[in-house]
């Protein structure tokens, strides 16, 4: 479960002072399916930063599964996002000049994982999202849609409890976008990894069990898929 409480981020001082995020509230529960919609600049990614303790707000409480992130120091909020969660991007990040494996081989060669034990471990998250047939391909000869699932390889291979990504269709065609979205949803129905994602997409939102409107750092409104509450509108 990730439980933001209360939670302020303001950018700049004094005069130049800005308040990305405003007394934020929300829970999203285990296993959930969670779109983070509103314009640009209303502090959607600082909201998935934050919760991902990439980024620090000033107040507030972030508990991840149990733990404020918040109060863990920097080495062990690094230690306990490379256990527990994931990140897949618009702009994919996959290194150009390396094979598939050694994309997908990579967290594990970082979490000390033996090379007997990552084997397997690789080649399944490639066949989980279609690639096994590209596992000695470099990733600069893969298409987008490719490069994408290749992220998503590297980004399952570790068994995260959490997965966020950032317009994860955002560069992609649409076909080639609704299979990426079928996979992501695929995977988080599968495993039970809980799936955040930041889109601008209405349609992408609407297949989440949970939609966060943003709007000028507030939540505006929790949807879910059977009821609508408003929550952290004053
Ligand atoms: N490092 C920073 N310094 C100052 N202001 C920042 C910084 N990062 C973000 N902001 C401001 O915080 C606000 C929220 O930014 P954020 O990137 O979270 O928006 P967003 O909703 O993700 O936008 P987009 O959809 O365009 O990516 C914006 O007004 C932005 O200008």
């Amino acid at each position: 479960m990730i439980d933001v409480q209360h939670v302020t981020k303001t950018y700049g001082k004094k005069s130049n002072k800005f308040v990305a995020l405003d007394d934020v509230n929300l829970t999203i529960p285990d296993g959930a399916s969670v779109a983070i919609i509103g314009k640009s600049g209303s502090g959607k990614s600082t909201l998935m930063h934050a919760m991902s303790g990439l980024d620090r707000p000033q107040d507030g409480a972030i508990v991840v599964n149990g733990d404020d992130i918040l109060k863990l120091k920097p080495k062990k909020v690094d230690a306990f996002r490379a256990e527990q969660m994931s990140f897949i991007f618009q702009a994919f990040f996959v290194q150009a000049n390396e094979t598939c494996y050694d994309n997908v081989s990579l967290p594990l060669e970082i979490a000390k994982v033996s090379r007997g034990q990552r084997k397997p471990k690789v080649l399944a998250a490639l066949k989980a999202v279609g690639l096994e047939d590209k596992v000695k391909s470099k990733a600069k000869d893969l298409s987008g849609g490719q490069k994408q699932r290749l992220a998503i390889a590297r980004a399952i291979v570790n068994r995260p409890k959490i997965l966020f990504a950032d317009e994860p269709t955002g560069n992609l065609d649409s076909t080639t976008g609704d299979a990426i979205e079928r996979l992501l949803f695929a995977i988080n129905k599968k495993s039970g990894v809980t799936l955040v994602i930041v889109t601008h997409d209405a349609d992408l939102a609407a297949k989440c069990d949970m939609q966060i409107q943003i709007k000028d750092g507030r939540v505006q409104s929790v949807k879910q898929r059977h009821a609508t509450l408003t929550k952290g509108v004053k």
